[in-house]
C-alpha cells in the first residue's frame, strides 16, 4: 500500500491564537484589520479586533502579520483521481473526450491508481487553499482514506454509470450503499457521503429511481452531472420527452437535497424549478470553457435564489484544482457574456467559493465563514506581495489580482495541514513521483 502520509511529529496544540492579522470573515461586513482569532480544538472561539484577554491564556501564538485570513475554499464538484489524466486529452468536445479518451483509460484504473491520483489532488487542493471538496468517482474507499490522512474535509460519492447489464447496475448500487454505510460521518465527521448516479444520459430512469430510494433509506443527499452540454439536453428530450431538470424532478431526485454539477443549459422554467426545489448548483467555469460546453446562467440563477457554488471538475478538464481560479473566472466571464460589468461582483464571487459552497453541501452552520462557533477551516494568504498593494480594497485584490499561489498556511478542523506552503501530513515528493509512475503504467498499456 502506498504510504502517503508523513511520520508525524505530533504537536497537538488544542488552543492557538492568531495575533494581529487581517480577517476576511465572509460573514458580510468589511475585513477586520489587525484583529485576533482564537481556536480551541476544532472550532473558532473568538474573532474580533479587540485583544482576546484571558481567552488566549495558554494558547500557542501565531503572528498574523502580513497575512490575510479567510475561510477555506469549498470545491463542490470534481473527480480527484483524474489528476492522473491531467494533460492527457485536451481541446476536445465532451462526448468525444469522455468516450474515446477518458473512459478507456479510466477502465484500467486500479484502486492503487485512484489512491495515487487522489493523494496528488489532496496535496494540490490543500496548497491552493481548498479545505473541503466534493468527489464523485469509483474506488472511493481509497479517496476516503486519503481524506482521512490528509486532514481534509470531503463529501464523497461512489459515482455510477449505468450503461451496463442489470446485474452490474445492482452491484454498483450495492457498492454505493456499502460505501455510504462504511464512511458517512467518519474521520471525526470530516467525511460525508452522497448518492450519485453519474448523469441522466448515462443512467436509465429506473436506475436513477433506485438511487433516489437508497438516498431516502440512508437519509443522504444526491449528486449528479446535469445539463452540461446542449447535445445532452436535446438527447434527453428525444429519449424521454422532457429536458433534464423536469426528468430528474419526475424521477424524485429533487425530493432529496440535491447538488447538480454544471447546469449550463437551462431555460427560465428550469431555473425557477431548481429554486423552488432548493437544488444547489456547482458552477464549473473552467471545465465548461475548456470543453466548450457553454456558460451557465449564473447571474439569473443567483437572482432566482438558487444556491450557486464552485467546482473545478476533474484535472483532465480544468486542468488544475484551484478554486481561486474559478472565483476569478466567475467574476469575469459573466460580465463578458452579459455585457454588464456589475454581474457577479468580486465579493459575490468569493461567496460562491465559500459561504454558498458550504450551503451547497449542507454545512453552512459549520464552515464557509469565520466566526465563533464555526469549524476552524482557515486559509492564510501572503499579502506582503506587490499585487496586494496599494491597500485600496483587499476583496478586489484577492479576486482580480491574487491567486491560489498566495496561500501560505491552511488549517482544517483546527489542525494545521499546510505550513509555509508545505503539507504537514502528506509526503509531497513521494506522491508526485507515484502519480507520474502510475500514469506511465496506465498509458503504456494502451
Ligand atoms: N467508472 C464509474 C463511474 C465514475 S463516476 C465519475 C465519472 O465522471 C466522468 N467525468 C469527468 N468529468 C466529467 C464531465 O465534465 N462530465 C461528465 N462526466 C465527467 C469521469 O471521467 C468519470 O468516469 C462506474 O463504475 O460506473
Ligand atoms: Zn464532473
Amino acid at each position: 500500500m502506498l504510504i502517503i502520509w508523513k511520520r508525524m511529529r505530533i504537536t497537538m496544540t488544542t488552543k492557538w491564537w492568531i495575533e494581529g492579522g487581517t480577517f476576511l470573515t465572509m460573514d458580510d461586513g468589511q475585513p477586520i484589520v489587525n484583529g485576533h482569532l482564537v481556536v480551541e480544538g476544532s472550532r473558532i472561539v473568538y474573532l474580533a479586533e479587540a485583544h482576546p484577554g484571558a481567552l488566549a491564556d495558554g494558547a500557542e501564538r501565531i503572528s498574523g502579520s502580513g497575512l490575510l485570513f479567510m475561510p477555506g475554499l469549498i470545491n463542490t464538484h470534481g473527480h480527484a483521481a483524474m489528476t492522473l489524466l491531467r494533460g492527457y486529452a485536451d481541446d476536445m468536445v465532451l462526448q468525444d473526450w469522455l468516450q474515446n479518451k477518458i473512459w478507456p483509460l479510466e477502465a484500467r484504473f486500479t484502486a492503487e491508481d485512484v489512491r495515487a491520483g487522489a493523494a496528488l489532488a489532496a496535496v494540490e487542493m490543500l496548497k491552493r487553499g481548498t479545505t473541503a471538496f466534493v468527489d464523485m468517482y469509483d474506488h472511493m474507499d481509497e479517496v476516503a482514506q486519503v481524506v482521512e490522512q490528509a486532514g481534509l474535509r470531503g463529501v464523497l460519492a461512489r459515482g455510477v454509470i449505468g450503461l451496463c447489464s442489470e446485474a452490474e447496475q445492482r452491484a454498483k448500487l450495492e457498492d454505493a450503499i456499502r460505501f455510504a454505510r462504511d464512511w458517512h460521518g467518519k474521520a471525526d465527521g470530516r467525511i460525508r457521503v452522497m448518492m450519485s448516479p453519474h448523469a441522466p444520459y448515462t443512467c436509465p430512469p429506473a436506475f436513477i429511481e433506485q438511487f433516489v430510494q437508497a438516498a431516502h433509506d440512508l437519509d443522504l443527499p444526491m449528486h449528479t452531472h446535469m445539463s452540461e452540454t446542449a447535445a445532452e439536453v436535446e438527447q434527453n428530450v428525444r429519449d424521454y420527452g422532457v429536458r433534464p431538470v423536469e426528468h430528474l424532478d419526475r424521477l424524485g431526485m429533487f425530493s432529496r437535497p440535491t447538488l447538480v454539477a454544471h447546469a449550463v443549459h437551462l431555460n427560465d422554467d428550469e431555473i425557477a424549478l431548481l429554486a423552488e426545489r432548493g437544488v444547489a448548483v456547482s458552477h464549473n467555469p473552467a471545465s465548461n470553457l475548456k470543453l466548450a460546453s457553454g456558460v451557465a446562467r449564473v447571474p439569473d440563477m443567483l437572482r432566482a435564489g438558487v444556491t450557486v457554488s464552485l467546482g473545478t471538475d476533474g484535472a483532465a478538464s480544468n486542468n488544475n484544482l484551484d478554486v481561486f481560479d474559478e472565483i476569478r473566472l466567475t467574476a469575469l466571464i459573466h460580465k463578458g457574456v452579459s455585457g454588464d460589468p456589475t454581474a457577479v461582483p468580486a465579493y459575490e464571487a468569493l461567496k460562491l467559493g465559500t459561504v454558498y459552497g458550504a450551503k451547497a453541501i449542507w454545512q453552512s452552520d459549520e464552515i464557509g465563514s469565520l466566526k465563533p462557533g464555526m469549524r476552524a477551516d482557515i486559509v492564510a494568504l501572503d499579502i506582503d506581495q506587490p499585487h496586494y498593494y496599494p491597500r485600496t480594497d483587499l476583496i478586489s485584490h484577492l479576486v482580480y489580482a491574487g491567486n491560489g499561489r498566495d496561500v501560505k498556511h491552511v488549517w482544517v478542523d483546527g489542525v494545521q495541514v499546510v505550513r509555509n506552503r508545505t503539507c504537514t501530513r502528506l509526503d509531497e515528493e513521494r506522491i508526485a513521483a507515484e502519480a507520474a509512475a502510475r500514469f506511465e503504467r496506465l498509458s503504456s498499456a494502451t
